[in-house]
This record gives C-alpha cells, structure tokens and sequence, in this order.
C-alpha cells in the first residue's frame, strides 16, 4: 500500500511537504497579489523556517518527502516528462515562435533542471534566442522580467493540490489560477513515481474546484468539506459522489465559510488536536453550519440540514460532543492569531500537534487542554498565509484503532 489516510489525529507516518526554492525570489510588490502572497519572503530565512519543520517532525519518526525531488525523480520517466513539457508549453501566450524556442530549451534540461524550471517558472531573460534560434515577435514584445513560464510559489502548501482519502489520493482541482499548473505536477507524481505505482486517483483537476485545505477527515468515514472562495457546491457534490461510489466514507459535513482570504479554506478556521477536539476561530465556532451529505439509494449524494456544524460533526461521529479549543481569549487577539494560522495545526498523533510558535495565546490554551505543541517559528513562512497544516499532506497515517 503506497499511502492510507483515515483521521486528521491518527498517528503521521509520511507526510509530503515543499521545501521553498527560487519560485518565492519571484515574487514583487508587483505580483505579490495575483500570486496569493501577501508580503515578500526572506527567501534564505523561509528555508531554515521549513528546515525546522521538517526536523520537527523527522524528530517525531515521521518520514518527510519532498516534493520538488518526486518531481526530479518523476520527470525521468519519459512519459511524465513529455507531458509536463507538453503542458507548460500549451498557452496562447506564446505564439509558434517563442513556443518552438522554450521547448529547445526546456529539451537541454536535465530532470532536476527541469524540475526547477516547472517550479519557477521561467522568464523571459532566462530564454536566450542565438542564430537558428529565434524568439519571434512574442519575444522582441515581452519585457525581460516577463515569465514566459510561471512560478509557482504556493507549491509550500502541499495541503492543498492532493488530499489522501484512505488508500487513495484525490488530485485536487484548484481554484486560483495562480495555482492550477501545481497539480500537473502532483497528479504526473502519483501516476509515474514508482514510489507511488499502482494508486489509484480519488480525484482529478479537470472536475469542480475542491482544495485539499478545505477536506478534513474527522474520524474514519467521516469528512467534512468546507465550500467558500476554494472548493465550490458543485465540487464538494463530485467528492462526495467520488468518494461514495469508492466506499471510502459514509458521511460528509459540507460546511459554507465566508468567501474570504482570511477564511480561504476550512483547515484557516478549524483543525483536529484529538479525537474529540478542534482548535478554532471563536468567532465563528457558534455560526458554522454543516449540509449533512450521505449517499442516496441510487448512491447519488443527498443533503439535508443545515444544522450547527460542531453538533452535526459530534452526532456524525458519534461522541456527546465535540471539545473546542479557541484561537485567543478576546476577539482582537482571536482574530489576529486567526489570520497568522493559529487555527491551522498539523496533528502528529492525538493530543500532539506543530504550530506557529507566534500564535502564543491560541498556544497556551492548547496546552492548557492537554494538548502539546511543538512550536515552529514562521515569520516568513507565514507570508504565504498558511500554517502547519497547510504546508503538509499527509500520506499515511497509522490507523488509531492499529495504535491499540
Ligand atoms: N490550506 C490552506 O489554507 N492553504 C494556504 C494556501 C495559501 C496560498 N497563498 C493561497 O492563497 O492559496
């Protein structure tokens, strides 16, 4: 079995994570928007921050992967190579020209280059036309910091181009353009990877829009899927047939959050520390509702409610109630840790979780529930607008009722 995911607390075995490379240094106060970050990260001091986080939890017995050398390692299968090539030279923007040009480019490299290229794009600068190798009009047009390929910056939060569901891995669909190009590369490395040969593709993205940032496995069999700026009705519906039709849950939360950037997916605003707990935004902790989604009798997805989300989520799975741990004693200082991901945690077992060390009030009232945090520091990281969770997916987690 490659991967199996069953809760959001089961012990992590395998996580997938980014470390962040030469895609951050593209980012400007120019782009900085259409790229979703909202500062400019200290490329080098990011690095050591998510260096942290992996020891953190290779200090912990999980086993890290890295995604930009899956990517290096996949690109060595022709096929997997031929289509990731395929595709970033399939945009109108380029014209034959410039298009036959960055594909001799792109056909000098070498797997790892190439990896790096598909992560940071390309610019214009970096396309050297010579005799016999024009760039056309396109070219001659383009201002020398123009990326004739994009960077993809948001490649740090793993979370969110693929999502395990049990055995298999559903390659999201994402909804911001600025990351759609990441899950060509997530879905080329679940289908080629040897590490990886033989699972099957839960999801894929040319359906709805659906983040992995907004699918949360509260217990076995029970999900709850956020739908707000990321994941849309019509994608959490997919999903929920998806997921039916492969019997891998028999319920499913689909929780409306505010179509904001500060509440852009489920996991910004609620995630696991127990079995029986959540940290999360007070603020909306008595407002959230949840559709009950099960399966029809024709196996189609039916939805009834909505209802609170904490008693639906409780009732679903079958305790008195589920405990919430809040983000901040007063509003001011929950919103504040809100916004710097205090809620976003990343659960290594029950009761054990990585935070912001940052979020220091949402912190300490973890760890007076009985819950420890191991604090990672994530003052550039953060830029991006995701914490822990976001910065992870899972891959395998020891299923709890095999822990004893
Ligand atoms: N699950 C998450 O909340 N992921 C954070 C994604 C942040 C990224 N800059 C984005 O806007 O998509």
């Amino acid at each position: 079995m490659t991967g199996h995911v069953d809760s959001e607390v089961s012990p992590l075995r395998t996580v997938l994570l980014h470390r962040p490379g030469p895609e951050l240094a593209r980012l400007t106060p120019r782009n900085n928007d259409s790229l979703l970050f909202d500062a400019i990260p200290w490329v080098g001091r990011a690095q050591e921050e998510h260096d942290a986080f992996a020891a953190a939890l290779r200090g912990r017995g999980v086993e890290v992967l890295y995604l930009g050398q899956l990517l290096a390692e996949t690109l060595a299968v022709p096929e997997a190579r031929a289509l990731l090539t395929a595709d970033v030279l399939d945009t109108p923007r380029l014209g034959d020209t410039l298009r036959e040009r960055v594909a001799a480019h792109l056909a000098d490299l070498g797997p790892p280059e190439l990896a790096r290229v598909l992560m940071a794009g390309l610019a214009h600068e970096e396309v050297k036309p010579g005799p016999g190798r024009p760039g056309g009009l396109v070219y001659q047009l383009m201002d020398s910091h123009d990326f004739v390929i994009d960077p993809l910056p948001n490649l740090l939060f793993t979370r969110d181009s693929s999502v395990w569901i049990s055995d298999r891995v559903a390659v999201t669909s994402l909804a911001m353009p600025a990351r759609r190009r990441e899950t060509t590369l997530t879905g080329a490395i679940y289908r080629h990877h040897p590490r990886f040969a033989g699972t099957e593709l839960l999801y894929t993205p040319e359906l709805e829009h659906v983040e992995g940032g907004d699918v949360l496995l509260l217990a076995p069999g029970i999900l709850a899927v956020g739908v707000g700026e990321r994941t849309t009705p019509a994608g959490a519906e997919r999903l929920a047939r998806r997921v039916f039709a492969a019997g891998l849950a028999h319920t499913i939360l689909a929780v409306p959050i505010a179509q904001e950037r500060a509440t852009m997916h489920l996991d910004t605003v609620c995630t696991m520390v127990d079995v029986d707990a959540v940290v999360m935004y007070p603020n909306v902790a008595d407002t959230l509702r949840a559709y009950l989604v099960t399966a029809g009798p024709d196996g189609a997805p039916e939805a009834a409610g909505p209802q609170p989300f904490l008693a639906a989520a409780a009732a679903a799975m079958g305790i008195d109630r589920l405990r919430v741990i809040d983000t901040g004693l007063d509003p001011v200082t929950a919103e504040r840790e809100q916004w710097d991901d205090g809620n976003n945690t990343l659960a290594l077992a029950p009761r054990l979780c990585v935070a912001y060390e940052r979020n220091v009030e949402t912190n300490a009232q973890l760890e007076r529930a009985g819950i420890e945090v191991i604090a990672i520091s994530g003052s550039e990281l953060g830029s991006g607008r995701g914490g822990p969770r976001c910065m992870s997916c899972p891959i395998s987690r020891t299923p709890l009722d095999a822990t004893g």
